[in-house]
């Protein structure tokens, strides 16, 4: 029988259980010791450089079979847990519960946190402003859709700074009460998921009307109380309404993505592997920009984002959006930065924090 070949396996991994459950709560003690040093000097809590360099650790020394990533995912939930030993930290994230931002959220943080839902974009950036919770998570841009204009006007005038960044791939699956299209005549979804999938929608749901609502989330609960209301949503709005998914995967492109901006008072300091964001404007006349990012070229400073985004004072005047390689206090970045203030109509640096792609 099976059963007795897997006895003498299952009893080697109840002790190594108990090894690993000893060492997590030595690991935790210590990330105890590390919460009063900080409590002398009212010094932060959640430090993004030091957890990317735990989780790059792991991933380099992992010697498998299990998967780096998955490695990464259980340092992620180790840290969290032990940070909560510390103080656990409070994130406000564009709601209601199961959009992506919250999954953002728990891919930054952990789930060892407190995820405050807010209503708007502005309401998650005045809750870090006013400390009613330490960070913000915001989305800044997706693949297939483009910019945030909402984030990317608030990064301009916020006191805030960017101390991470975190990518998540979107999925998107058409999902009803019953799990078939029989009942349904509407199809709901945020407008950018509709977007998102305006393809396919075209080719297997012509005939269905679409109707924009506040959140996919929304769309889900509606669905969930309507069985005319087929909505998208990612699989984690359609667990939590009890949807059982028509399609999965629906969105036209297979990679489609979304950055979010993790914003907070904290300035995160150099990881080793960071990056860097900033929004400059120039006067407006010809070669301008070309001269504004020779500064780059100049210290060897790569580029790897350049947005634009109209001034809105009437005049075309725009501000460009622009992420760099490395640290604003490594040597050559900071010389860079330097000169680009310098010669800059407007310059604001939003922040470095860790690389995450
Ligand atoms: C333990 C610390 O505090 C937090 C928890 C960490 C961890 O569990 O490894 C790492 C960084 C901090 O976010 C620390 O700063 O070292």
């Amino acid at each position: 029988m099976s059963e007795d070949k897997l006895l003498p396996l299952r009893q080697q991994i109840d002790a190594i259980d108990a090894e690993i459950l000893a060492l997590l709560n030595r690991r935790a003690q210590i990330a105890q010791q590390v919460g009063h040093v900080k409590a002398e000097t009212d010094a932060p809590v959640f430090r993004p450089e030091r957890e990317a360099q735990v989780l790059l650790k792991v991933a380099e020394r992992n010697p498998g079979p299990l998967q780096g990533s998955d490695v990464q995912t259980i340092f992620r939930e180790v840290m969290s847990a032990c940070r909560a030993l510390e103080r656990r930290v409070t994130v406000a994230y564009l709601g209601p519960a199961g959009t992506f931002s919250e999954q953002a959220v728990y891919q930054q943080f952990g789930h060892a946190v407190e995820s405050l839902a807010c209503a708007s974009i502005d309401e998650v950036f005045r809750a870090a402003e006013a400390g009613t919770a330490d960070f913000g998570v915001v989305p800044v841009e997706n693949s297939s859709e483009g910019v945030i204009n909402r984030t990317l006007d608030l990064l301009l005038q916020t006191t805030l700074s960017i101390s991470g960044e975190v990518a998540i791939p979107i999925h998107h699956s058409l999902m009803s009460k019953d799990g078939t299209m029989t009942a349904v005549t509407r199809i709901c979804a945020h407008s950018q998921a509709l977007a998102q999938c305006n393809a396919w929608l075209n080719q297997h749901y012509p005939n269905i009307q679409r109707q924009a609502v506040a959140s996919n989330a929304e769309a889900a609960r509606m669905a969930s109380e309507d069985a005319t209301v087929a909505a998208i949503a990612g699989e984690v709005a359609g667990k939590k309404y009890d949807l059982q998914i028509v399609n999965a995967h629906i969105q036209d492109d297979p990679h489609n993505r979304t950055r979010f901006a993790v914003i907070g008072r904290l300035q995160t300091a150099a990881s080793g592997r960071d990056q860097t964001s900033l929004v400059l404007s120039v006067a407006n006349k010809a070669g301008a920009v070309y001269n504004l990012l020779a500064p780059l070229a100049k210290h060897g400073v790569s580029m790897t984002r350049f947005e634009s985004r109209p001034a809105r004072m009437g005049s075309w005047e725009y501000y460009f959006y622009v992420d760099v390689e490395g640290h604003a206090q490594d040597e050559k970045v900071a010389m860079a930065l330097a000169e680009l203030k310098q010669s800059a109509a407007f310059f604001k640096l939003l922040g470095s924090y860790p690389f995450s792609h």
